[in-house]
């Protein structure tokens, strides 16, 4: 049996859990358009240079910038208008700009060969059909994008393990690779505990309680990239836990049980991951409010949580625990974790030795962020929904003062 009752750091329980968890996920191709949030599985490098040939970044004239030197409105620079540039159009076909001239290109268009500048359209006044003023000098290289300057071919450009965001897809496309290899999606069993849940649908008796962790971690899951399933719910005994445990290990990559995992049926979930494979559990208890009694076992390389039976519990314990492995599939050093800063509105007392974390709602006054903690009960959902985000007082701290600036979350 693993290392029971040993209360652990967040940090330390992070580190248990990376040195255990040996499963990996299978690789899968996907159309670049369902990519969006995927994880990719190796690293990509560009074949092409984006752009691929010198552009105009302006409406103007292509010219040769030494022969704008000098120029001004009283005295412009005359040039010979000899060539217009067409959108998409190879000009090295149409011959070379030489000294003394000029030719009309607009946005985007490829720079003629022998130009190595671009004068904007406001900057030159039209004498005729075949003569313009230039009115202002330009350097070489102003108003053009070079061959290769956005993306150079062989640049490694997405590294494995990133997550696909928006602008990502635009720069898989920009250099022409329509299927990305990504890492399936982490499949996620949700197993509830307790004698006195009920379905969502059942009207609930004198001492029950709908089961609100299924639904609010499936949520979570989800919307950390995962592909989450609802295993439902599991009454207070061994061997109906072993049962559904030993199926969701099966079918899943990653296993969450909510409930027992304080008294109650504590030793049984214990007892169960510990019989279902090796290490089993790793931790029982870390030091953080709300989320202590939470269990931390692997399976045969998979990472099984016990989390606290408290929905606002289980759902913190998640977010710290959780999250990371089904988004990056490890703890990364996060700097941006907790990436706002926002002034308490109150004492908020904590004990040193222990991470707080507060639920709060942010808001804005004269420009400033405000951190609102939001009291209540860990067995409260409803603070977690009018809650915006979670702060962190760290383990060293006794609390946080009103006026002090505490490191908040977003949800
Ligand atoms: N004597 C002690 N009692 C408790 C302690 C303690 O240290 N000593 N710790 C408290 C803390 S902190 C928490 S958190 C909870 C943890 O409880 P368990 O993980 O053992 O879970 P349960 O006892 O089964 O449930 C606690 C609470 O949460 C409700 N619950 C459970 N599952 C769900 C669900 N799926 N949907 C909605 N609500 C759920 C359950 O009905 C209980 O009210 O223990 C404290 N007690
Ligand atoms: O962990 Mo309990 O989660 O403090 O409410």
């Amino acid at each position: 049996m693993g290392e029971l009752f040993q209360v652990r750091t967040v940090r330390d329980a992070r580190e248990l859990l990376r040195k255990h968890i040996t499963a990996t996920l299978p690789v899968e191709q996907v159309p670049l358009l369902e990519a969006l949030g995927r994880r990719l599985a190796r690293d990509l490098s560009a074949m092409d240079a984006v752009p691929g040939f010198d552009r105009s970044t302006m409406d103007g004239f292509a010219v040769r910038a030494r022969d704008t030197f000098g120029a001004t409105e009283s005295l412009p620079a005359y040039l010979n208008v000899t060539g217009e540039v067409l959108m998409g159009r190879n000009t090295t076909a149409a011959g070379k700009l030489n000294a003394g001239q000029a030719w009309r290109i607009p946005t985007g268009g490829m720079l003629p060969s022998g130009a190595d500048a671009v004068v904007m359209v406001e900057y030159t006044e039209e004498l005729d059909e075949r003569t313009i003023g230039v009115t202002r000098p330009v350097a070489p290289g102003d108003h053009i994008v070079r061959a290769g300057e956005d993306i150079a071919p062989g640049d490694g450009v997405l590294s494995r393990g990133h997550v696909l965001r928006p602008q990502d897809l635009g720069l898989l496309a920009a250099v022409g690779l329509s299927g990305v290899p990504v890492f399936e999606p982490v499949r996620v069993g949700i197993i509830s505990t307790g004698d006195e849940l009920v379905e969502t649908l059942e009207q609930p008796g004198p001492g029950q309680v709908r089961d609100i962790n299924s639904y609010a971690l499936y949520g979570q899951a989800a919307a950390a990239g995962a592909r989450p399933r609802i295993y439902g719910i599991v009454r207070d005994d061994f061997a109906s836990l072993l049962d559904k445990l030993r199926q969701a290990l099966v079918e899943c990559d990653l296993v969450l049980l909510s409930g027992g995992s304080s008294v109650g049926i504590r030793d049984v979930a214990a007892r169960a991951l510990d019989t279902l494979g090796a290490p089993g559990v790793l931790f029982h208890g870390i030091s953080i409010k709300p989320g202590k009694p939470t269990v931390g076992a692997v399976v045969d390389g998979k990472p099984v949580f016990g989390l606290p039976g408290h929905p606002v519990s289980a759902m913190v314990v998640f977010d710290l625990l959780v999250t990371p492995l089904l988004r990056y599939g490890d703890y990364p050093d996060d700097p941006l974790e907790f990436p706002v800063r926002a002034r308490m509105t109150r004492n908020m007392r904590s004990a040193a030795g222990r991470e707080d974390y507060l639920r709060v709602r942010l808001y804005r006054e004269n420009g400033i962020i405000f951190a609102d903690p939001v009291l209540g009960k860990s067995g409260l959902i409803s603070t977690m929904v009018r809650a915006s985000g979670l702060a962190r007082i760290p383990a060293e701290k006794e609390g946080v003062e009103a006026g002090e600036y505490i490191e908040v979350k977003l949800f």
